[in-house]
């Protein structure tokens, strides 16, 4: 009965004392973070404090120097990064990842297609069972984009789609892989005041939905306010604050570092 509490309670994501040097850059100092089942859970900080460094380990592409990082129990160190998203995480980046010259409905695809099988041998032997699992793929990313409200757009060129509905694409891709835990990197970037509040929506439908758990980086505070249950804060590397986005705020140390008077 025990075990089974402690289950229930362990993270989704667990990060543990997590170090990374970049040459002479001391980039984290020892951060620990835990993110639980169904949490959105937001990640701030000034910059170079370190943020998008953590989650280019926990999708391996940086290596840690020292800690552990988890996902649901399993250590991904020892991963390879094409590992990950099978694991269960899908992330967005900073920058637009779209591929202009291809449909939305493609671009989702993308996303999903790890779950193919359709090894090109496979698909020479036996093409049937191909063009089935491709179908059930088609079908599975139709879904998501109805989902995001795109569903009128899949056959749509997506460079020819406005930036916010790029973003949305993006999410929609990244659901196509079923992940477990969603990295979002500052997804609000260049979206307008009214953008920015049907991003926050469309991202807490999305954790109803599909019960995600979700990183957020972002400097947008009025987004971080609004959509996150917990607030992790980092500066210099380092843990500085962490707690409801209201205790956060008010939290003299963050107000110093980072919130300064905008809040
Ligand atoms: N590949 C790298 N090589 C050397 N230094 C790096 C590398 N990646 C990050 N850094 C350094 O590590 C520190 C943390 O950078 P990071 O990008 O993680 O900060 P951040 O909190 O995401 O900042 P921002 O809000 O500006 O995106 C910075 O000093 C940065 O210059």
């Amino acid at each position: 009965m025990a075990v089974q509490a402690a289950e229930e309670n362990s993270p989704v994501l667990a990060v543990d004392k997590v170090d990374v040097r970049f040459g002479g850059i001391h980039a984290l100092r020892g951060v620990s973070l835990n993110v639980r089942e169904g949490e959105i859970c937001g990640l701030i900080g000034p910059n170079g404090a370190g943020k998008t460094t953590l989650f280019n380990c926990i999708t391996r592409l940086n290596t840690v120097t020292a800690g552990a990082i988890r996902l649901n129990g399993q250590a991904l160190e020892p991963l390879p990064p094409r590992q990950i998203i099978r694991m269960g995480i899908a992330r967005t980046f900073q920058n637009l990842g779209i591929y202009a010259g291809m449909t939305v409905l493609e671009n989702v695809m993308l996303g999903a297609h790890h779950f193919s099988g359709g090894r090109f041998i496979d698909a020479l032997l036996r093409p049937g069972r191909s063009r089935r699992i491709e179908q059930e793929l088609k079908a599975r990313c139709a879904d998501v984009l109805a989902d995001l409200g795109l569903g009128d757009v899949a056959n749509v060129l997506a460079g020819s789609l406005p930036y916010a509905t790029q973003k949305r694409i993006e999410i929609a891709r990244a659901l196509a892989s079923r992940p477990a835990l969603l990295l979002l990197d500052e997804p609000a970037g260049g979206l307008t005041h009214g953008e920015v509040a049907e991003f926050g929506d469309m991202v807490a439908r999305v954790r109803e939905t599909y019960g995600v758990t979700v990183l957020l980086i972002e400097h947008h505070m009025g987004l971080v306010m609004g959509l996150c249950d917990r607030v992790e804060v980092f500066h210099l590397g380092q843990n500085l604050a962490s707690g409801k986005p209201e205790e956060v705020r008010a939290n003299p140390a963050v107000i110093n570092a980072y919130l300064g008077k905008s809040r």
